[in-house]
């Protein structure tokens, strides 16, 4: 697995609809907002969304992390106008929802080449329908396509959820197994791989316990849905103080000149392997990156 150069510890989700709440993003320590054309936007208000959304990111306001924008689904009514529409946003991602196999990811992209859209901008797909569960390994692999787009998944647990019948219980005890799926098969794609998001946004307690939750399975963040769950996101998806004493320990110990040729060393009562050398590096460029972010 490679360290990505984005941190996505953080994503907010952020209404099309709500002019307060767009503003408000410029001022918030999230690492990138998702401004969303689908399930928070009604039906009657998509094209006023859409507009105000086109006015926003071309005003002085356009905040400066890493900006995605989710479009409704290219089969449904607005999905194709929501698409020409992102991509003249200039955003770094478009946010692709119900998935549901790589033909759907191929579409968009074949959508934006039309447009000359640049190599840059990636495409994001939501995992959040079964046959998308079902079919993970082949939409992970268009990761390892360098002509491919995509770079992200992002799980939706809500609608799968609502598909499936799974509980959604505090500690997603039945979401597990899918969740743990979908990392895996954003390794094997090398692509990031996003948690969904928490509901409950005034219990944060219960929220640091899913973003814990969520990075003991894999996962680079977690999508957010309101201003207050950043912090502990941001907290949570670091290296802790702990990890990264131990991280630079290891890489102290095989710079030793007895141990500079040496494939496994003892180091306070544990076995320390090249691995976790590069494991080591992982952490501690992490942890450079996070802190020249929040500088
Ligand atoms: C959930 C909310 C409707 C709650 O809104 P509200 O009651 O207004 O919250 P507060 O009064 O506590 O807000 C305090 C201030 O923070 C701003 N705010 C709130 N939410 C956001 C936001 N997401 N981004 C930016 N700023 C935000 C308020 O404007 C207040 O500002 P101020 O007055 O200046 O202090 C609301 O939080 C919300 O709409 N959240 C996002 C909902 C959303 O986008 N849903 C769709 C994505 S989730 C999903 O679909 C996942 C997936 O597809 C799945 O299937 O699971
Ligand atoms: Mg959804």
């Amino acid at each position: 697995m490679q360290e990505k150069p984005h941190l996505r510890r953080s994503v907010l989700y952020v209404p099309a609809s709500n002019e307060k709440a767009m503003r408000k993003c410029a001022s918030l320590a999230c690492d990138a907002v998702i401004f969303d054309l689908e399930d928070a936007v009604a039906p009657e208000e998509k094209p006023a969304a859409r507009e105000r959304l086109r006015a926003f990111l071309a005003s002085e306001e356009r905040p400066r992390m890493e900006v995605a924008v989710r479009i409704n689904a290219l089969s449904s009514e607005w999905g194709t106008e929501d698409l020409l529409a992102a991509r003249a946003m200039r955003p770094d991602a478009i946010l692709l929802p119900k998935v549901d196999g790589p033909k759907d990811v191929l579409e968009a992209d074949a959508a934006l080449d039309e447009t000359d859209a640049p190599r840059s901008l990636a495409l994001w797909a939501m995992i959040e329908t079964p046959r998308s569960i079902l079919n993970l390994g082949a939409i992970a692999e268009l990761g390892r396509d360098p002509a491919a787009r995509l770079s992200c998944l992002v799980a939706g647990t809500n609608d799968l959820a609502k598909d499936t019948g799974i509980a959604l219980t505090p500690d997603r005890r039945y979401l597990a197994p899918f969740l743990l799926q979908m990392v895996m098969a954003a390794r094997a794609g090398d692509l990031c791989a996003i948690d969904g998001v928490s509901n409950d946004f005034r219990d944060l307690e219960a929220f640091e316990r899913s973003c814990a939750e969520a990075r003991a399975m894999g996962f680079d963040g977690k999508t957010l849905i309101h201003p207050a769950q950043i912090g502990p996101a941001n907290a949570v998806f670091a290296p802790s103080a702990e990890a990264l004493a131990q991280a630079e320990a290891v890489v102290e110990a095989f710079d030793r000149p007895e141990n500079r040729g040496r494939g496994v060393i003892s180091l306070d009562g544990r076995m320390v392997e090249r691995l976790h050398l590069e494991m080591a590096r992982r952490i501690i460029a992490r942890a450079h990156t996070i802190r020249e972010k929040d500088q």
